[in-house]
């Protein structure tokens, strides 16, 4: 099976050093041409895994009809622009593997069907969890959720091609809970660090894991995501990874923010992506339409606005109590 990555950014990097760690060929598409050249002849990937040293097995091109005669893409670019990526292909890979966390602005779709547009004879396939770039691309152990659309025939096709010995993948067939668990905790990623920044203290953090998992379930529900997929490792535990550390860009924008700096400031010239800031407004849109309360993603979408972070937080102290399993505001 040959194998590419869409997308050489930390993430579609950590995943081609992973793959390729058994001694296959991976070949990774960089949009940036220096990139390309970095890959090919340094074998470093400086502006977005500058940790990581790959082996000559991966390769880089810049040519998007490279990728289309593969068996089996991973795709990883940023979700914002994952459909103008597949879109500028010539065709498909038979095996689709979405790697991106988000909803796509404008349209409120999820990445499955973003891909599903693009590329309808592709089979595809979400691949989520824990998985901070830097320990990946280390060999640090790792667990995912593979949720795969076309079931059990699928899986046997592609886990063989992400399994390693200290990368786990998990069989789903959820394909839209494995997309709301990354996508939902990117969001309360940034309430996390904006409560990081404020010195709130860790009782706070974790109240706020706690009642932003209800959030993330009760809207996963609403789309017809399954609560045990969302308790697994695409949701839950990747809501506890990111939720409690620096090396998240979410957390860190949330931080910032938390201390003070400017939204328009901390995302004018970002050369990372930190998708939490491009799925909120779009979610707490989704949210409205299906009638599902999400306070905490309201909040976050109201301090990327600009709304002073103090404030935002008084507002959600001062909310009627309510039982705790209570689906309303
Ligand atoms: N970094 C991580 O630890 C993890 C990231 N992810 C997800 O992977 C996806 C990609 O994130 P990273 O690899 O971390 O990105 P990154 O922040 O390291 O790099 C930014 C990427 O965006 C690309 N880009 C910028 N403008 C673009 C455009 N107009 N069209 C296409 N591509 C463009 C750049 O070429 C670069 O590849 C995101 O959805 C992220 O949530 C998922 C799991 C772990
Ligand atoms: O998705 C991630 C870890 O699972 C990476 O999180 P950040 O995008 O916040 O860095």
């Amino acid at each position: 099976m040959s194998v590419g990555i869409l997308g050489a950014g930390a993430w579609g990097t950590a995943l081609a050093q992973m793959v390729a760690s058994d001694g296959r060929d991976v070949l990774i598409w960089a949009r940036e041409d220096e990139l390309v050249e970095e890959i090919n002849s340094a074998h470093t990937n400086t502006p977005f895994l500058p940790s990581a040293k790959l082996t000559e097995n991966v390769t880089a091109t810049g040519d998007l009809a490279d990728m289309a005669q593969l068996d089996v893409l991973l795709v990883v670019t940023p979700a914002q622009h994952m459909g103008s990526v597949l879109a500028a292909m010539p065709s498909h890979p038979r095996d689709l593997v979405l790697c991106s966390k988000g909803i796509e602005a404008g349209t409120g779709r999820l990445m499955n069907h973003v891909a599903r547009d693009a590329a309808p004879g592709s089979a595809v396939a979400v691949l989520s969890g824990p998985t901070f770039a830097h320990e990946v691309a280390a060999g640090l152990p790792t667990a995912v959720t593979l949720a795969c659309s076309e079931g059990r025939e699928q899986w046997e096709r592609i886990a063989p091609v992400v399994a390693r010995p200290a990368f786990r993948p998990y069989y789903s067939d959820d394909v839209t809970g494995a997309e709301i668990g990354g996508a939902v905790k990117n969001v309360l990623a940034i309430a996390c660090g904006v409560v990081d920044g404020l010195g709130l203290g860790q009782n706070a953090r974790a109240a706020l894991i706690a009642r932003g998992y209800a959030e993330m379930l009760r809207f996963g529900e609403s789309l017809g995501a399954r609560a045990e997929t969302l308790a697994g490792l695409c949701g839950l535990g990747d809501l506890v990874l990111t939720c409690s550390s620096t090396s998240s860009r979410n957390f860190s924008l949330g931080k910032a923010l938390g201390e003070g700096q400017s939204a328009q400031d901390l995302m004018s010239d970002r050369r990372t992506v930190a998708e939490g800031a491009h799925t909120a407004p779009v979610l707490v849109e989704l949210a409205a339409r299906r009638g599902v309360a999400m306070p905490i993603v309201t909040a976050v979408y109201d301090l990327l606005k600009g709304d002073d972070p103090k404030a935002v937080v008084e507002d959600i102290l001062s909310r009627p109590l309510k039982a705790e399993q209570d689906s309303g505001a």
